[in-house]
């Protein structure tokens, strides 16, 4: 097979920043991606309806001309969040999910939550409206080895969290481990995941044998090779609980290269292709548009997007090293192998 027509895909979790650093990435993701779930995670967050719509507007006006690309919204949970603000802005399809960071677990987390008893009463609304909540789901106890803390997440809080709330749809995202695939394989209806381009291309070695690469470090952090190979097979499989969201988050070069550098890869660029190969190295081709376009919008209860891209097969694809911002370059995830696909123009 040498070209591939997949309904226009969307990226179900994605990081576009704000202000100069938006503008420079957001053309990476609406060339190709008709929607994505845009994460609330700024300095300070995204935690009201209104700063959710002030956030919205910002990302339209900085949007390409004749682009289509639609940000479907999302806000932080926080302690303080509260019931009539959060459901007045799903009632006018303001806002298409929540997003729960426990707090400190990663980038722009501090105001996430500490006590989950004190969200209950929002999460019992989500449940009753059938507003998904969005997790990164790793614990954050010091104690707990950092390669643990999804496993750790799933049987200390997530697990707890959906027996005391029935009906609660959840999206565990980014997961890294097979201990997630199978958590959410046998979750029911009520429970998916997304899975970033980079996990299912890197394992921890990528990070660390050979030298430091800062630019594999993401959280949660690449897990061994027997977990990639996990998320691979649940990408790949067509199981319509598996869908993809790219995790896409720029960070410069400057943040990215210093003794204590930021957690997260940017992928927006060349996602497309990298899944492409990753696909069709699993023999399953016909398979990722099932990952890329239609097991999200089913599960969000979204139609699927009108218009399709096609990718083409051909000797090499090339991508730049880096992005230029006003802020510096962040560097393109490197997939560390040669790439054929490219989405035609
Ligand atoms: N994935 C990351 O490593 N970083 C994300 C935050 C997140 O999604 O956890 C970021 O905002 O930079
Ligand atoms: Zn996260
Ligand atoms: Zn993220």
């Amino acid at each position: 097979m040498d070209r591939l027509t997949l309904r226009r895909p969307d990226d179900w979790h994605l990081h576009l920043r704000d202000g100069a650093m938006m503008r420079a990435v957001l053309p990476e993701t609406t060339r190709h991606f008709a929607r994505a779930i845009v994460m609330p995670n700024l300095v300070p967050p995204v935690v009201t309806g209104r700063d959710a719509a002030e956030y919205r507007d910002r990302i339209l006006s900085a949007k390409p001309k004749g682009s289509k690309f639609r940000p479907l919204m999302t806000l932080y949970l926080t302690e303080e969040t509260e019931v009539r603000d959060l459901r007045a802005a799903a009632d006018i399809g303001l806002i298409t999910a929540v997003k729960l960071y426990p707090a400190g677990a990663t980038t722009n987390s501090a105001s996430g939550v500490r006590d989950f008893t004190k969200v209950r009463r929002v999460l019992e609304n989500m449940a009753q409206i059938g507003l998904p909540l969005c997790v990164h789901g790793e614990v954050t106890d010091p104690e707990i080895d950092i390669f643990d803390r999804e496993a750790a997440f799933i049987e200390r809080v997530l697990d707890p969290i959906r027996r005391d709330i029935p009906g609660l749809r959840v999206i565990m995202e980014h997961v890294t481990t097979s201990d997630a695939v199978d958590y959410v394989r046998s979750g029911g209806d009520d429970i998916a995941a997304t899975i970033t381009t980079h996990h299912l291309v890197i394992n921890r070695n990528h990070i660390l044998a050979g030298g430091i690469r800062p630019h594999y470090y993401c959280l949660p952090v690449a897990k061994r090779e027997s977990h990639r190979r996990a998320l691979v097979q649940a990408a790949t499989s067509g199981d319509a609980s598996f869908f993809l969201g790219t995790d896409s988050a720029p960070h410069t070069d400057a943040a990215k290269l210093q003794a204590c550098g930021c957690a997260g890869c940017f992928t927006a660029t060349n996602t497309l292709s990298i899944l492409a190969e990753v696909f069709e190295a699993a023999g399953a081709l016909d398979r990722l548009e099932a990952f890329t376009s239609l097991n999200g919008p089913a599960f969000y209860r979204l139609p699927v997007n009108d218009g399709t891209i096609t990718l083409e097969r051909g000797d090499s694809v090339t991508y730049p090293a880096a992005i230029d911002t006003e802020d510096g370059p962040v560097t393109v995830f490197d997939p560390g192998m040669p790439l054929h696909w490219r989405v035609r123009d």
